[in-house]
């Protein structure tokens, strides 16, 4: 990329205050250096690429103008964070980020006090900048301090942004909003909102006509009262179609823009300008995702978040390849085939089309696939209505982003007992991305509520046959799956009928119950274990809710131990379940759950972190052998 034989600066970058006073040859070379950083680091691994390269110029010009240890800067999401770590004294660690034990890939305040939130969802960073700003003004600390919230044209439609911004006039003294806009979510942007950006993205050019025309509007005169008011409303109309930024204006920003992000001296000279005013501000800077990089500006989709790939001598990119089949692509062709098999059934994604694999469904039924952008909680209701009137709607989204819908899944969809069917991918631990994207509290939250059934898929077996069962069912169903290569468990397999496990094999010695897709684990943990001498019975639950006692209890009873293994958090989740329908039934028995416990679980590969867990084959097949030396006759464990 850079082409230059000058010492190079970036390693020289110790905190945002070397930029100070910095010429714009030597930025633009850092830019180019920062570039450099990014595409070395996907050579070595998967991470978040073009959102990165897109705002090189936008980062090195907000902190030469603001000095973030006293000023305040959340970037939306964080996924756009690297250029802020390399120069924020991270360059000498980078290459270890994503890995386990080195820099997250999202802000994280204990790696540096440049990061105010450990953040990783989308749309937050409006209210919190909101907050920050409030609560500056409260300790009357804010003597010229600013307050900047980066935030994506994606992460922008989010409902709570709206919700932020509705509340800036009053709390948003010395808040800046930059919204960067690089036409994309990960997959192209949607909706109303997108429009508008485009719309505003135009005005610049026809920036005359419009005040102009705008001038003649205000000397419409006035007549009497109806008519008076008609043209007050056609007049506002018209101008709020000509003016740029009128809807921000309307609601007490001042709207600035829209300017080019990349050039790190236009964008310099309108943050200058912005810490002039009082605020709030919106800065409309326009971006392309993956400036820099050719491949990545052609197809941003891909280069969001690239498999490792390196350059081959002629030029071409190779792309690792990935991993085979994944459980991702397992429930994508069942919702293909579900889709195929009735008109009534649709699928609606929260802006995860990729991540979902969803392509080929959104190809082939149009009309019947729904992207509502990052608006998971809108996502759910609208499923809910939909659901109303007699169709059959899944909605396909990642465990963690689910969250953003707590209270509609439970007034919009379960309280009505609707017929929503919930595919919740990524149901586990994520890997890389840490802990704002593991899904790991879905059993909990999801059981909570009467009328849901919560399914989790032993296998991929079970995740095919899981789907129609639950777009039969009459209520609310969530099947839970995690981000894994799909594996089928052999032989002969029981159908799925509501509340009832499986038992996949028996032995007297012991019991493994597995609530999800540990489930090749525990019968290779068995297996060990039989070479030992040691023969268990392992139960496939495939209900979370209802839990098939009639199965469970008796083999419980009989069992001189019990291990349940899932990958949730124990507090809520499938171990829990047994253990309260043990107490239900006034049965007391030996059991140790497996999961995770009352902590966040770091980054690093789903592998490394399940083994550090227990929750491996070697870690199941520990812990039985400890059940049964611990309740063995004459041990005192009943
Ligand atoms: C609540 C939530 N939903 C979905 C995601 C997944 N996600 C991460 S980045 C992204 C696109 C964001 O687009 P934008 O804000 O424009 O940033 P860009 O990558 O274009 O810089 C999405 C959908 C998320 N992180 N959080
Ligand atoms: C930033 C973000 O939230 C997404 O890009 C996420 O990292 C995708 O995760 P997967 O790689 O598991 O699809
Ligand atoms: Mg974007």
């Amino acid at each position: 990329m850079t082409q230059t034989t000058k010492k190079p600066i970036l390693p020289t970058i110790t905190s945002p205050r070397d930029l100070d006073g910095m010429s714009l040859p030597d930025l633009e070379r850092l830019a180019g250096e920062i570039r450099d950083v990014l595409c070395n680091l996907v050579s070595a691994r998967s991470a978040h690429f073009a959102s990165n390269l897109g705002v090189v110029e936008l980062c090195l010009a907000l902190h030469q103008t603001f000095d973030f240890l006293h000023d305040r800067l959340i970037w939306d999401t964080g996924h756009q964070i690297y250029p802020h770590k390399l120069i924020t004294g991270r360059y000498p660690q980078f290459s270890t980020i994503r890995t386990k034990g080195g820099l997250m890939g999202y802000p994280n305040p204990e790696e540096s006090d440049y990061d105010l939130f450990v953040t990783g969802h989308a749309g937050s960073s409006v209210s919190t900048a909101v907050g920050l700003a409030s609560g500056d003004r409260l300790l009357r600390d804010e003597e010229n301090r600013w307050t900047v919230a980066v935030i994506g044209d994606g992460a922008f439609p989010s409902g709570v942004v709206y919700e932020a911004l509705c509340n800036i006039r009053e709390s948003g003294k010395r808040l800046l909003v930059v919204l960067n806009d690089n036409k994309m979510s990960i997959c192209p942007r949607v909706g109303g909102m997108a429009d508008y950006l485009d719309r505003l993205r135009m005005s610049g050019a026809y920036s005359g006509i419009k005040g102009e025309i705008v001038k003649t509007l205000q000397n419409i005169p006035m007549l009497g009262d109806p008519v008076e008011r008609m043209l007050t409303q056609i007049k506002e109309a018209a101008k709020a179609g000509l003016h740029g930024g009128m809807l921000f204006e309307e609601l007490g920003m001042r709207y600035v823009g829209p300017i080019d992000g990349h050039n790190v001296a236009l964008v310099r000279k309108y943050l200058r300008m912005v810490r002039k005013t009082d605020g709030p501000v919106l800065l409309h800077v326009v971006t392309e995702k993956g400036h820099g990089f050719h491949p990545a500006t052609q197809d941003p989709v891909l280069f969001h978040a690239p498999p490792q790939f390196s350059r081959c001598e002629n030029g071409e990119l190779q792309m690792k390849k990935s991993g085979g089949r994944a459980y991702t692509n397992a429930a994508s062709e069942a919702i293909h085939v579900a889709m195929t098999a009735s008109d009534k059934v649709t699928v609606l994604t929260a802006a995860m089309c990729q991540g979902n694999k969803l392509e080929r469904v959104r190809d082939d039924f149009p009309d019947r696939f729904f992207d509502t952008g990052i608006c998971e909680a809108h996502a759910v209701a609208f499923a809910a209505g939909q659901a109303k009137v007699g169709m059959r709607p899944i909605v396909d989204i990642y465990s963690t982003f689910l969250q953003r819908s707590f209270d509609h899944i439970f007034q919009e969809v379960a309280l009505q007992n609707l017929p929503v069917t919930f595919m919740l991918d990524r149901g586990g631990l994520s890997g890389p991305d840490g802990a704002t994207h593991h899904g790991v509290f879905d059993l909990g939250y999801l059981r909570l509520f009467p009328h849901m059934t919560v399914m989790a898929p032993g296998d991929e077996h079970d995740l095919a046959s899981m789907l129609p069962f639950a777009l039969q069912h009459n209520g609310p169903c969530a099947i839970r799956y995690p981000k894994a290569a799909a594996v089928t468990v052999a032989g002969e397999r029981a159908p799925i009928e509501h509340g009832t496990a499986e038992v996949l094999r028996r032995g007297p010695d012991g019991l493994i119950l597995c609530g999800g897709a540990l489930l090749p684990d525990c019968l290779a943990a068995a297996e060990q274990l039989a070479g030992e001498g040691l023969e268990l019975t392992v139960v496939n639950a495939r209900f979370i809710k209802p839990l098939d006692t009639k199965t469970i209890l008796p083999l419980v009873a009989d069992s001189p131990f019990t291990v349940t293994v899932e990958e949730a958090a124990l507090a809520g989740g499938f171990g829990s379940v047994v253990l309260e329908a043990l107490a239900d039934a006034g049965q007391t028995a030996p059991v140790r759950r497996l999961g995770i416990g009352d902590h966040y679980v770091e980054h690093g590969e789903r592998e490394e972190l399940l083994a550090d867990l227990g929750l491996d084959t070697a870690g199941i097949a520990q812990a039985c052998r400890e059940q049964s030396q611990a309740c063995a006759p004459g041990q005192g464990v009943s």
